[in-house]
């Protein structure tokens, strides 16, 4: 028996598959700068999103055929995308503001390296490629401050939380300054425990935190209620106080955050929320220009005065020019009791001329109303695909389960066991076929003697593959199967799309759908419409409900010929290879009047002992590697006659 491979070896295949995805992850970055520089030319929006739902289901639909689900490959380029664009952003930014361009950029954040401030500028700089120089304050006043005095470009301001709300101080801040807002982050705040590396959780008794951090990891307080509070005026603060302390003591910090301290995460995901992410506006002595192609934000703050539906004729006049506002947000005036200051995020560019009539009409009403900034917004809301289109299952298989006894591969609609006339060679109950298979890239001009040996062996037919999904070169299809016919063995053709029908079936006495194509529903369609008989490989990573279900999509368009192919599935025993399913194949034979032939050519293991239980189980046939020693093959197969 062959043994599995060794964990070490895996990880490194593992690591450069890891390092090839990164290197096109780079590529499909720099080539998604070179977009914008286009669209800066001829002025069209950065965000696309017909584009991107073009994009996005082509993707899940190669995905699948490869055997990742819709929503895996969906999440990864929802990802990707929002990368795309916040670089596209930040690019056309840079290019419309060239007085704001600097190689290093002096920012002021609350705390020290490790707040969840200090990594919200250090990711921003990074999206910019500034290299930043990092002013520690200790609160919003001197942040805001030290950006005035000219002693940073930039200041971060926490503003709301998907957990705790809106952060009040900053907004009361925002009134009394003369700061632009210029930009926006959010980042997802990883509430952790964190101690000293040889502390236990048991050893906890006291944990220093951030007012903030408290507030929204209160449930996991109350559940731990006899740890003793002690507030704090940053994370980082707190990190320090556990770095001098005993094993007695922890914070609540992110993990990057706290590995700053050589501190580690005993407990994480203390947050109240599951989806925990701070917004942060980034604040400036100047405003800046946000080009037309990039979505903006623009952020007001205005007092209506005390008339009755003041604040409806605010947002009607919002509605009139259709703006939409993204939030909304008041606070007490200090020293005007019972007025109210209103803050207002809307999606809008304040140069366009829109916002500028919209804000003509809010001054003639407003008391007081100022423009906080106009700046990119960062929200990159991900687009979505039809449910129809993330459905893990095909729509066939939804109705097969609502239909079975009407399924046309069930028993119930048909009791006798199907019989497939493949040439000469028939494959059924009654009837078992051994079926060789090779990549075409295989063949080569003295095949015809490997070919007759196979014949000699045993063998009916030949699978060709074609692994690569090449364009098919029909002058080497045409010798390929005119040595086969010679030898007297059936040529099963794999094929990969429709178009490819009209082609192969001159040459074909059946063709593979291949376990890849095995949701490809036009495919089904096209050959379920054709008169060839099909073999239908099961997909790794299918279930036997999907694999039925794309039968029925082949059978329903009215060609009846049609035989199941197991191929093998991935599987925990042996992850590098695929093992056959022999409970698929007792449960399908015994649901389906459909043969089923078992494929071994990819199994690494115990492939006789596979290919004698999967005839006794009920397998029409089996498939074996077409350059596997023709002596062990002609030995097993001689075997298998014996016993059917
Ligand atoms: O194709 C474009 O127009 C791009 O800007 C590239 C891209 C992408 O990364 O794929 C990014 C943003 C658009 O919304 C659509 C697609």
């Amino acid at each position: 028996m062959k043994k599995a491979p060794q964990l070490n070896q895996l990880r490194e295949l593992i690591t450069s598959l890891d390092n090839e995805l990164l290197s096109l992850l780079a590529k499909r970055r720099h080539l998604s700068i070179e977009v914008a520089r286009s669209k800066e030319a001829d002025i069209r929006p950065i965000r696309d999103t017909l584009r991107e739902k073009e994009l996005l289901a082509r993707l899940v639909q190669q995905g699948r055929a490869q055997g990742l689900d819709a929503h895996y490959v969906l999440s990864l380029y929802h990802t990707i995308i929002e990368d795309s664009v916040l670089n596209q952003q930040a690019y056309l930014q840079g290019q419309a503001n060239p007085n704001s361009q600097k190689q290093r950029m002096a920012v002021a954040y609350l705390g020290a390296r490790g707040t969840y401030s200090y990594l919200a500028a250090s990711r921003y700089c990074q999206r910019r490629q500034v290299e930043m120089h990092d002013i520690g304050c200790s609160s919003f006043d001197e942040i805001a401050q030290t950006v005035e005095s000219g002693h940073a470009d930039y200041g971060f301001l926490p503003i709301e939380n998907t957990s705790s709300g809106s952060i009040n101080e900053v907004f009361d801040l925002l009134q009394h300054t003369n700061l632009a807002i210029v930009g926006e982050t959010t980042i997802d705040v990883g509430h952790c425990l964190l101690a000293k590396p040889d502390s236990l959780m048991s050893d906890i008794q006291t944990l220093y935190a951030h007012p903030q951090p408290i507030s929204q990891c209160s449930q996991y307080l109350a559940r731990h209620g006899h740890l003793k509070l002690q507030y704090c005026s940053s994370s980082a603060e707190a990190m320090e106080k556990v770095l001098q302390g005993d094993r007695s003591v922890a914070a609540i910090g992110s993990a990057e955050g706290g590995a700053l301290y050589g501190l580690e995460a005993l407990e994480s995901g203390l947050a109240n929320q599951k989806v925990n992410r701070t917004r942060f506006i980034v604040v400036a002595r100047k405003p800046i220009d946000v080009p037309e192609q990039v979505p903006a934000k623009t952020t007001l703050i205005m007092a209506t005065g005390q008339k009755p539906g003041a604040l409806v004729d605010t947002l009607l006049v919002l509605k009139a020019h259709n703006i939409n506002m993204s939030k909304l947000e008041s606070r007490p005036i200090t020293g005007t009791p019972w007025e109210e200051m209103f803050y207002l995020d809307v999606d809008a560019n304040l140069a366009s001329a829109s916002m500028q009539q919209a804000l003509k009409e809010l001054e003639r009403s407003a008391r007081f109303i100022k423009v906080l900034g106009c700046y990119a917004s960062e929200t990159v809301k991900p687009t979505q695909l039809e449910h129809g289109q993330l459905l893990i299952e095909p729509e066939s298989s939804k109705s097969t389960k609502q239909t079975p006894r009407d399924a046309r591969h069930s028993r119930q609609f048909k009791p006798s066991s199907t019989e497939v006339q493949l040439g000469q060679t028939l494959i059924g109950e009654q009837h078992y076929a051994a079926l060789a298979q090779m990549p075409i890239e295989w063949f080569h001009e003295s095949f015809s003697a490997h070919a007759t040996a196979l014949k000699e062996a045993g063998f009916q037919a030949m699978i060709i593959t074609n692994n690569d999904s090449h364009a098919i070169d029909e002058s080497i299809l045409s010798k390929l199967c005119q040595q086969l016919e010679l030898a007297g063995l059936e040529a099963i053709l794999a094929i990969e799309q429709p178009q490819d029908l009209s082609v192969l079936q001159s040459y074909a006495n059946a063709l593979l759908v291949p376990g890849k194509q095995m949701f490809n529903k036009a495919l089904l369609t096209a050959l379920g419409s054709s008169s060839l008989p099909v073999l239908l490989e099961r997909n790794t990573m299918a279930t036997e409900a999907e694999w039925l279900a794309s039968a029925e999509i082949f059978l329903q368009a009215g060609n009846q010929q049609l035989v199941l192919c197991e191929s093998g599935v991935r599987n925990f025993n042996h992850p590098e290879a695929l093992e056959v399913d022999l409970t698929s194949l007792v449960n399908v034979r015994a649901t389906s009047h459909l043969p089923v032939i078992v494929n071994l050519s990819y199994s690494k293991h115990n492939a006789e002992a596979m290919a004698l239980a999967a005839s006794k189980l009920g397998a029409s046939g089996l498939v074996l590697n077409a350059l596997e020693d023709i002596e062990v093959s002609q030995s097993l197969l001689a075997e298998l006659y014996q016993a059917e």
